[in-house]
Order: structure tokens, then C-alpha cells, then sequence
């Protein structure tokens, strides 16, 4: 993403938001100055992606600082607040973490939490780019080293992120060393963010690419037009369990199927070691309107009613390699991110089980 665009940052204004259920037909954004537009536009997927939700959750807290100090609220009313805005959504572990983390900086005032707000926003960035490169790295030693054809599911690019992406991230440094023949985005339903979202990055970008529909990807997959499926996470379980948008679990059955491998590119504010495996993650179920309806006009009969989970959980055994920023765990080889702490060694590059911050 070019310097012009940027996700999310602090103006000082307030929490200047890339508005992104209007891509790409549109480029507005919103400045965000109190809790209540912050949780709305979280829920309406204005800023969506796990890490770019992080950076919001922590940003969050500076505005219920603010709005406390300029509305007079006392402690509790602005404890609530920084609460509704860490539940704005559950499944990815990044907005509430991101909260927690400013927390401790809440006493010492709003510069002392926008700066750890900063913070997680630079390191971020930084970590996507670290990301790209282990990730482009083990790919091209393991699939090849030549132009491939990557599959990405939902968006988890700069869009999703602070800067770069992840799958993406990794997909622009293939691109920069002239390593990618064509990328498959999956459309993602129902909300687009692989045909609005993902397809307007890859094309700013000069980075061929199709979309399909979210059904064909498994028999793209076994019909052997895709060497490797490069996807994000919104919590990476302890035993590597994946939750990641719904869909991402039929692309990896047929990776699976077709001997193809699954990358998954998370940086570790996605791991939670709280989680010992994907049953302990909260799937988020949207509203039903979303599959009942299209461009606002109702697709299913008058009687139908839907069901709308936003994410679906991979087993690690099907999660060929977890790319974070300081390295390659192989997942379904046994390398597991509660080992990160551990003891034994891990992967093909750079990253042990003990390794990383
Ligand atoms: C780097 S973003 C990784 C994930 O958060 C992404 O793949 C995803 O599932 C986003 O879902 P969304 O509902 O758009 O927030």
C-alpha cells in the first residue's frame, strides 16, 4: 500500500480510521473520537484484521482517556468503556490483547497510552516485513524457487494490519523478488474482503490476480492451478490450531489433499497460549442479514433463516508451516507454538521453539 493510504493512525484529532466497507469504489475515512463510534465502527468491519484491530484496542483506550477527562466521567464509566471496546468483537485475540497491554499506562495519562498504542502499531510494521521474508524464505527452499501461484483467503494484507500485511506481506516480498506467477484471492463471503479488499491491494500493487468464489477454491486446489495457500489468523491456539475467516478450512482440507502446503502468517500477538487448542476459541456469529441478503436486498425467502459464523478453526495438522516474525514453526510436523518457550528446537529457518520475543 502506498504511503498515501494509510489503515489506521492517531492525528492527535482522534483515531483516523481507513474506512473500508466502502472499497474499493471509495477512499474515506473516519476520525474516530469517542468509545461508542470506535465499538460501531469495529462491528461494521470499518478497521477489521486481526493486528489492525490490536492497534484500534489499544488506541481505543486513549480515546475513552480523552472522552473521560472531557466529559467528566469517573473511573468506572471509563473502565466500561475501555471494556465494550475490548468485547467490540472476539474472535481476534489481537483487539482485546491490544487493550490489555495500554492498560497499565492508563494512571500515567493519554500521551502515556497513545505512545504504547504507538508502539504496537510500529511493531507491527515492522513485523509484517520480517514476516514477508521468512515466509517468501520458506516457500521458495520448500515449494520452489521460481514464479508460483499463490492462494489467499479473506484479506489479511495492509489493510488488515498496520502496514504490509501478512499472507500479503509475504506475497509482496514473492512479488519483490519476482516470485509470483498469480495470486487466486478467494472472494469471502458474505462481506467481500477478498474480492473488495484483497483484489484493490494486489492491484495497487501491480501484483496479477483473480478472484474467485470462495467454492471454487478447493477445486483449484485439486485441479493443481496453485502451488502454495498463504492465509492470516485471528488466534493461532497453543497446540496450532488456526481460527481464521470462515472457508479457510476448506482451502486447507484440499492443500491437504493435493500435497500442497498451508501457510499460515501471524505475528505472535495472534498466538494465544492461553488457548490449548481451537475449541477454546470464540467464534464470532454475525448477523443473518449478512447471507440473507445482497447489496441490501433480500436474496432468501421471506421464512429462510441464516447462520453467519465469521470464522472457521483449522487443525494444526493440517497447518503445514506458522510464519511469525521471528520464524517458521511447521505445525503439522509437530512444531507447536506452546514449544516457543520451551525447550526443543524447531524449524527450517531461524525460528526455535525457544526463540522469538
Ligand atoms: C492479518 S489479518 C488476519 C485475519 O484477521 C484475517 O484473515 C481475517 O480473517 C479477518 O476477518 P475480518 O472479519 O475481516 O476481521
Amino acid at each position: 500500500m502506498s504511503d498515501d493510504v494509510r489503515t489506521i493512525e492517531w492525528t492527535g484529532d482522534g483515531l483516523r480510521l481507513l474506512d473500508q466497507t466502502v472499497l474499493p469504489h471509495r477512499v474515506e475515512y473516519l476520525t474516530v473520537r469517542d468509545v461508542d463510534v470506535l465499538v460501531d465502527a469495529i462491528r461494521r468491519l470499518v478497521v477489521r484484521g486481526a493486528p489492525a484491530l490490536g492497534v484500534a484496542g489499544g488506541f481505543g483506550v486513549a480515546i475513552a482517556v480523552r472522552q473521560a477527562a472531557r466529559d467528566g466521567w469517573d473511573g468506572a464509566r471509563r473502565d466500561a468503556a475501555i471494556a465494550r471496546v475490548r468485547e467490540a468483537r472476539p474472535t481476534a485475540v489481537n483487539l482485546a490483547a491490544g487493550v490489555d497491554r495500554v492498560l497499565p499506562f492508563v494512571p500515567a495519562g493519554e500521551d502515556a497510552v497513545v505512545a504504547e498504542a504507538q508502539a504496537i502499531l510500529d511493531e507491527d510494521v515492522r513485523g509484517n516485513h520480517a514476516i514477508g521474508a521468512f515466509g517468501a524464505d520458506w516457500i521458495l527452499d520448500r515449494v520452489g524457487d521460481r514464479p508460483l501461484r499463490v492462494l489467499t483467503h479473506c484479506n489479511a494484507g495492509a489493510l488488515a494490519t498496520a502496514g504490509w500485511g501478512t499472507a500479503l506481506g509475504v506475497v509482496r516480498e514473492l512479488h519483490g523478488r519476482g516470485r509470483v506467477e498469480l495470486v487466486y484471492a478467494d472472494e469471502t463471503r458474505p462481506l467481500l474482503q477478498g474480492a473488495r479488499l484483497t483484489a484493490w491491494e494486489l492491484d495497487r500493487a501491480g501484483i496479477p490476480c483473480v478472484v474467485q468464489t470462495d467454492a471454487a477454491a478447493p477445486s483449484t486446489i485439486l485441479r493443481g492451478f496453485v502451488d502454495v495457500a498463504v492465509i492470516g489468523a485471528d488466534r493461532v491456539a497453543a497446540n496450532g490450531d488456526t481460527a481464521n475467516k470462515i472457508g479457510s478450512v476448506g482451502v486447507a482440507l484440499a492443500c491437504a489433499a493435493a500435497g500442497i502446503p498451508l501457510v499460515v502468517a501471524a505475528p505472535w500477538s495472534t498466538v494465544d497460549p492461553s488457548v490449548p487448542d481451537g475449541n477454546g476459541v470464540p467464534i464470532e456469529e454475525r448477523p443473518a442479514e449478512e447471507v440473507l441478503t445482497w447489496s441490501g436486498a433480500r436474496t432468501a425467502p421471506a421464512g429462510a433463516r441464516g447462520f453467519n459464523p465469521a470464522f472457521d478453526v483449522t487443525p494444526a495438522r493440517l497447518v503445514t508451516a506458522l510464519v511469525t516474525e521471528t520464524g517458521v514453526l511447521e505445525v503439522s510436523a509437530g512444531t507447536t507454538p506452546s514449544m516457543r518457550r520451551g525447550g526443543s528446537a524447531v524449524s527450517s529457518r531461524g525460528e526455535g521453539a525457544g526463540g522469538g520475543a
